[in-house]
Order: C-alpha cells, then sequence, then structure tokens
C-alpha cells in the first residue's frame, strides 16, 4: 500500500474517498494530505479524519506517492496545467474527472507519467461504493493493486476497459441520484398514504437496502425475486401493472443511457 495519498479537490466525492478510506481502515488520518481551493473545506474534513492539509497543489504533489484528482472536469484542464511541473517520475496520478479518457489526461502530464482513470460513486461514503478502473500501461501489477486496494477499501471496484466506463458513469455514477429520487418518490407515497416522514425515509431506504441485498447475496435473477413478491391477485401486481403502464422501466434505462452519452462529450 501507498505511505502516503493526496487528493486534490475536497468535494462531494473527494470527501466520500478521503472518509470511506480513512474509516476503512487502510490509511492512517495522517497518511491522507489534502489539498482544496477554499481551504476551510479541506481543513473541516482533515479535522475529521485526522487527515493532513496542505496549502498548495505543488505540496499535495510532493508529499503523496499517489494522487487522486477529484474536481469538476471543467476545472481539470487548469488544474493539469498547474500541477503538470510538480508530476515528478514514478508518482501515479488517479483521475476521477467524468468524461476524461486516458488519452487526453496523459495529452496534459509529463510522458510516461503512471495514470489511472476511475468512475466512482458517493455511497463510498459509507463503505458501499461502486468502482470501475482502467490504467494505462506505465504502472506495475503491484501498484495496479494497491490503487485498486484504496477503492476496495470502500466498496467494490473492478478493473475495466476503458471503453466501459462511460457506461459505468451512467448506471453506478450516477445511479445514486436515481435511486434517491425513487427513495424520495416512495416515502412521498408513503406520507400520501398516512406515514410520518421520518419513518417514510426509513422504510423506502431499508427495502431498497435489502432488496438489493437479495440481488447481491441471493444470485437470483431480479425477475425471480420481483415474482416471488408477487401474489396471484395480490396488490404489488397491481403495483407492477401500474409501473409498466407508466414506462417505469424504459424511464430507468433512458437515465443511465443519457448519463453514459453525456460522458462521451464532455
Ligand atoms: N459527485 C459524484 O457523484 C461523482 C463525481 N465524479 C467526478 O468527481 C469529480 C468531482 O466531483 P464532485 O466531488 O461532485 O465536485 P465538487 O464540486 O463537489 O468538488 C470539487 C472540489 O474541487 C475543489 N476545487 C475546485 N477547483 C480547484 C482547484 N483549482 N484546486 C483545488 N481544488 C479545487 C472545489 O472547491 P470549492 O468548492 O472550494 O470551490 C470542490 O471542493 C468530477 O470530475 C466528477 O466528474 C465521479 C463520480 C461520481
Ligand atoms: O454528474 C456527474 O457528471 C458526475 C459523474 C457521475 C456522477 N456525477
Amino acid at each position: 500500500m501507498f505511505k502516503t495519498l493526496g487528493i486534490l479537490g475536497t468535494g462531494n466525492m473527494g470527501r466520500a474517498i478521503a472518509s470511506g478510506l480513512v474509516r476503512s481502515g487502510l490509511m492512517q488520518g495522517n497518511q491522507v494530505y489534502l489539498y482544496n481551493l477554499h481551504p476551510e473545506k479541506a481543513q473541516r474534513l482533515a479535522d475529521e479524519l485526522g487527515a493532513v492539509r496542505v496549502d498548495s497543489a505543488k505540496e499535495l504533489l510532493e508529499r503523496s506517492e499517489a494522487v487522486i484528482l477529484a474536481v469538476k472536469p471543467f476545472i481539470m484542464p487548469g488544474v493539469l496545467e498547474e500541477i503538470k511541473p510538480y508530476i515528478t517520475s514514478g508518482k501515479i496520478m488517479v483521475s476521477i474527472a467524468a468524461g476524461l479518457t486516458l488519452s487526453r489526461l496523459a495529452a496534459a502530464m509529463p510522458e510516461q507519467t503512471k495514470i489511472v482513470r476511475v468512475m466512482p460513486n458517493t455511497p463510498a461514503m459509507v463503505g458501499e461504493g461502486m468502482s470501475a478502473l482502467t490504467f494505462n500501461t506505465y504502472l506495475t501489477e503491484a501498484e495496479k493493486e494497491a490503487v485498486v486496494a484504496i477503492f476496495r477499501s470502500f466498496g467494490k471496484a473492478e478493473v475495466v476497459e476503458e471503453r466501459l466506463i462511460d457506461a459505468v458513469c451512467g448506471l453506478s455514477g450516477s445511479g445514486p441520484a436515481f435511486v434517491y429520487m425513487f427513495i424520495e418518490a416512495l416515502a412521498d407515497a408513503g406520507v400520501r398514504e398516512g406515514m410520518f416522514r421520518p419513518m417514510a425515509y426509513t422504510f423506502a431506504a431499508q427495502t431498497v437496502l435489502g432488496a438489493a441485498k437479495m440481488v447481491l447475496e441471493t444470485g437470483e435473477h431480479p425477475g425471480k425475486l420481483k415474482d416471488d413478491v408477487c401474489s396471484p391477485g395480490g396488490t404489488t401486481i397491481e403495483a407492477v401493472k401500474s409501473l409498466e403502464e407508466n414506462g417505469f422501466r424504459a424511464a430507468a434505462m433512458n437515465a443511465v443511457i443519457v448519463s453514459a452519452e453525456k460522458n462521451k462529450t464532455l
């Protein structure tokens, strides 16, 4: 494992990664360096995790064996220009920016830089992230394993071909937002039917969590698990018919597809 890791940008995703990593125990807080444009944001996170805030991108690069770049895609060109002089030989640069390909990243870094492109998601924060990683040719097997271990410390992580990163962005990168909308809608309906809001959120979220665990742990086809809930002539099949009539599956598919397509244009 790396002795030191830098995170440049401590917004939604940088924060989720730092929190997930330190809480997993894979790295100690004092091995994790944080830099953010507005330092108070990095300082708050550093205080929470026992991590180290640094004063500049230069200092972050100098103190970290590997660096995760966690700024918005449109900010990346400026950041890469700023840090290029400090990307020394052997340093591992990890980008989580949507849309930025390995070749575009390589064009902005010194020749033969070790580059990793990752698409994570925010549930990393609670140890339930889903990440896909793809590497350029300069990392050793041990270095690849160390990067994968970071992303596995706060959830599941798979190495994929770069062509699949757009699909991953649509499905698991953006997916939490769709699921939160689903949970919100379930809870709204619970409230409509008389539940108090906190109770409705708990019932909605636990239902999503439980159903997701059933898929992951039983290995059963989701259709079979759905059928198990639908009693003949019962309540659920009425609701399933209503969802089908309202284009539920097509809406969910289209959400993933438009996110994946957008990722190709960033
Ligand atoms: N959010 C998500 O669910 C996911 C995001 N991603 C990717 O992660 C990246 C970050 O997204 P997200 O965390 O949501 O974005 P945020 O805007 O929440 O976080 C970006 C952070 O970078 C800081 N920042 C901006 N410019 C600089 C700079 N020049 N130097 C240092 N820090 C800077 C911002 O600081 P300040 O706020 O103080 O200006 C902010 O805290 C994006 O590229 C996105 O595509 C990937 C997967 C999922
Ligand atoms: O919305 C975005 O662009 C980023 C990438 C995946 C999730 N959030």
